[in-house]
């Protein structure tokens, strides 16, 4: 499925992986990353991220975000296959991974382009959503009355294309509905790394 945003182009590709697959990824990814609770900075004050998280890259590859200096968990072995079909399929060679899980519909990600400078200039950020599905936003950064709303369904991958995030934020609000645990995984790649 195609979205238009403004110049840009969204991807979505539904069932990327086989059913089964799916299923065995969620369960391995729920159980066997470190998952950790990190606290960020906001207008000078620390808070607990509403989410759980992960960074996944080689050694020495350090992220920088909101106040927070990610170190990374090693690759898995069984992930490496998923980023080699993910690369291919976003014509971008990924080297390192936020994984983020959302426990219940009150964990969630604030408005935010993925414009840190360890990304380069333009980059093309590829996403693979396991679990319950939950809404994403995308507002535009001069004109926030410019949005555009998607489902982001079990075993789908978005692709963000070169350029938007200069352009546009998005989020992952909250939800009052009853949903599954949801495990994303945002791949990038680190320039220089
Ligand atoms: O959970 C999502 O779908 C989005 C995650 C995200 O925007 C990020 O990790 O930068
Ligand atoms: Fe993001």
């Amino acid at each position: 499925m195609h979205y238009r945003l403004g110049d840009h182009e969204l991807l979505l590709i539904d069932d990327f992986l086989d059913a089964e697959e799916a299923r065995q990824l969620l369960e391995r990814l729920l159980h066997a990353l470190p998952w950790r609770q990190d606290r960020i900075t906001i207008f000078g004050r620390e808070h607990p991220i509403p989410r759980e998280q992960c960074w996944i890259a080689g050694d020495g590859m350090t992220y920088r975000y909101s106040g927070q200096t990610l170190t990374p968990t090693p690759w898995p072995h069984w992930l490496r296959p998923y980023a080699e079909r993910i690369s291919e399929a976003a014509g971008e060679t990924f080297n390192s991974v936020l994984a983020n899980l959302y426990r219940d519909g009150s964990d969630s990600m604030g408005w935010h382009s993925d414009d840190e400078p360890e990304l380069g200039p333009e980059p093309i950020i590829a996403s693979l959503s396991l679990g319950g599905e939950r809404r994403f936003r995308f507002r535009n950064r001069r004109d926030s009355k410019r949005t555009l709303s998607l489902d982001l369904p079990h075993n789908s991958l978005l692709i963000m294309p070169a350029g938007l995030q200069s352009q546009w934020q998005h989020q992952l609000p909250k939800t009052r509905k009853a949903v599954a645990p949801r495990v994303n995984l945002t791949f990038r790649r680190l320039v220089d790394a």
